[in-house]
């Protein structure tokens, strides 16, 4: 175990790092059941923060853990709460046991999960819920009967329910045993201050608190004075360090070129495939995300967008389809932009907008890069320099996590070339440095290849017009917003549509006469193909990739003809095809229920008005009856 070096418990883990690679999760005192619930997620051999802090937290201590980026510090802090949790339930409480904080919803969503999944695994009745603060209070006070074991919420939710009487904060004091602050050095850039100082006198002394987070800063000394007691200070790395901040198993690079041409430069990076899918593309303002989108459409490359101002169930769906690799792009808006957007929205047109208005389109509790656990991202681009180096840790650490390998690539324009010196620096980027802890000039993209493409990028850029930005966005905003109403009144509606074909099929696995076996083919056949009708359609309507532009994309530009490519690059994509088939990463996946020809303008929900089934009934019941038939003749001839 990592020594503590002083009296404040200061652990440098790093030197006894290599002795404890053997120390298994049993030897950390986990409990059977999770060490089970996390063999089902392939999850076998603790990460160095897991090594150092589970024991301590099973100990009672408070902890302030800071690691890497993608490290595993969610479970760092999940496993030794919920067995502690084990040994405490069934005992009387008037309030949850275990409050999580975390600054974002999509945070909120992604711990709850975790928790869930790791709950469901072990089969034990402890009761997670997830608050924000867009719920109705009514359905705070729901969540909240029982009351159940562990909240996971932001800190602004908590001290709603607290003003509106929904936690007692006498309940607090006497049943709040765990206090987890997640991404603690966001909770109070995130304006949580006020919040946390309501909430933190009726922390109970005796309450545990843990402190988690990837890199260091006032914020988090100031959290520590407020609610810790004399707590370990887990430093599996001096924040700063970039070897140790972000994973060793991410390249990064970058690029130099001017802000006019970036569009052709990612145009490059991506049509000549020079960078490993799946790519998440940051930029800092929601418009150049449209831009980028709309621009990127008309070479046939198609892309999610994630912003503040998208509905937090869109969010949550782009964030799951993006995971389960429905589509390779992403272009994310940063969290910190879009508050300056907000800012200076609010300066300049305050007559149009009332502040809450606005504060409402741009979701003050979004975040799209601190702790979301992107699966399986190979590149990060960073197509405008990120507003701090915090900023680009945290989204340079979207890739490389879990032990992956990952890779990350900065456009630099002359106006970033300040934020990208404070950034080197922040690596100690100097010759002594070994390249894997430095940002090294892109490789792969010659001068020739980013020309090559050069009048095309221009010609669609034009097209790009401010208006057009605008109708997309404004465009995306009102499907999304439709679509998940629409999706939701349908299914309360049609709550059948939403049938579960495993369970269908279940009930007809058995043997049964012939003729009866022919019904079942062709009932089956009926539901499976109203089944994939319904689920192309959810798909359909769900499709968070789906074109923006007005103008139809040429055909001309979807591929790059042959004459445009110098050697280099050929050979260059071809080394990147080769190792992206080495690692699997190209097995396209299919949205449930995709069928072809399943054309993208019609209204999806359409699918279900009745004149629509009855056409097809119809003709899909005579083609049948020709079938039973048939099938009649040759059962009667073989008799
Ligand atoms: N012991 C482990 N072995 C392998 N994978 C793990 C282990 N623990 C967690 N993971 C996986 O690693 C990924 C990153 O975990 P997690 O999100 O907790 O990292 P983090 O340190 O919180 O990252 P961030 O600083 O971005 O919040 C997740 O997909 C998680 O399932």
């Amino acid at each position: 175990m990592g020594a503590v070096a002083n009296g404040n418990g200061e652990r440098d883990g790093r030197k006894e790092e290599e002795e404890e690679e053997e120390i298994g999760f049993e030897e950390l005192g986990v409990d059977p059941r999770l060490i089970r619930a996390l063999s089902k997620k392939s999850i076998t051999k603790p990460t160095p923060i897991q090594r150092e802090a589970i024991p301590l937290i099973l100990e009672g201590k408070d902890v302030v853990a800071r690691a890497k980026t993608g490290s595993g510090k969610t479970f760092a802090y999940l496993l030794p709460m919920l067995q502690k949790l084990f040994s405490e339930s069934g005992s009387r409480k008037t309030a949850p046991r275990t409050f999580i904080l975390v600054p974002t919803r999509e945070l909120c969503q992604q711990v709850y999960n975790e928790a869930s999944s790791l709950l469901e695994f072990c089969r034990v009745q402890l009761k997670v819920v997830q608050l924000t603060a867009s719920m109705p209070v009514a359905d705070m006070r729901t969540a909240l009967a029982g009351p159940p074991d562990i909240v996971v919420s932001t800190p602004a939710c908590i001290s709603t329910c607290m003003s509106k009487g929904v936690l007692q904060t006498s309940n607090i004091k006497d049943s709040l045993s765990l206090l987890v602050l997640d991404e603690a050095d966001l909770l109070l850039s995130y304006g949580y201050e006020n919040d946390l100082k309501t909430l933190i006198p009726h922390v109970p002394r005796r309450c545990q608190c843990l402190l988690m987070s990837a890199t260091s800063s006032s914020d988090v000394e100031k959290l520590k004075k407020l609610v810790l007691h004399n707590p370990v200070i887990l430093t599996l790395s001096e924040a700063g360090h970039s070897d140790d901040i972000i994973p060793k198993t991410v390249q990064q690079f970058w690029i130099s070129c001017s802000a006019h041409d970036k569009l052709l430069y990612i145009l490059a990076l991506l049509k000549l495939e020079l960078i490993q899918k799946k790519v998440l593309i940051f930029l800092n303002s929601i418009d150049m995300g449209y831009r980028l989108k709309l621009f990127l459409e008309q070479f046939g490359i198609n892309s999610g967008v994630l912003n503040a101002e998208l509905p937090q169930n869109s969010r949550l769906h782009i964030l799951e389809e993006f995971n389960a690799g429905l589509f390779d792009y992403l272009i994310a808006t940063d969290d910190g932009q879009t508050k300056k957007e907000q800012t200076s929205k609010e300066n300049h047109i305050q007559s149009r907008y009332s502040k809450k208005k606005l504060r409402q389109k741009l979701d003050a509790e979004f975040g799209v890069v601190r702790g979301i656990d992107f699966k399986n991202v190979f590149t990060v681009v960073n197509l405008d320099m990120p507003q701090s180096s915090a900023g680009y840790v945290h989204r340079i650490g979207r890739t490389g996590r879990a032990y992956n390998t990952g890779a990350s690539v900065s456009l630099v324009s002359p106006e970033e070339e300040e934020i990208f010196e404070e950034i080197k620096l922040m690596f100690g980027d100097d010759e002594k440095q070994d390249s894997s802890k430095s940002i090294e000039p892109f490789p792969l993209l010659t001068k020739n290849a980013v020309e090559s493409l050069r009048y095309r990028a221009e010609d669609v850029a034009k097209g790009v017009t401010k208006v057009a930005i605008r109708e997309a966005r404004a465009q995306d905003l009102r499907n999304e917003i439709l679509n998940s109403e629409k999706l939701k009144s349908h299914f309360e509606v049609n709550p059948r549509d939403l049938g579960n074909k495993e369970n269908f099929g279940g009930r007809y696995s058995c043997h049964l006469e012939f003729n009866f076996i022919c019904f079942c083919m062709i009932f089956w056949e009926q539901f499976n193909s109203q089944c994939i009708i319904l689920a192309s359609a959810t798909a359909d309507l769900l499709k968070h990739d789906k074109l923006l532009s007005k103008k139809a994309p040429s055909s001309h530009l979807r591929e790059v003809p042959e004459y445009l490519l110098d050697p280099t690059t050929k050979e260059a994509s071809k080394i990147l095809k080769l190792s992206r088939a080495a690692m699997k990463i190209d097995t396209k996946k299919r949205r449930p229920g995709f069928k072809k020809g399943f054309g993208r303008s019609r209204d999806p929900l359409k699918t279900f008005s009745a004149e629509e089934k009855s056409h097809k009934g119809e003709k899909r019941r005579k083609d049948n009856d020709e079938v039973i038939k048939h099938k009649k003749k040759k059962a009667k001839q073989g008799m």
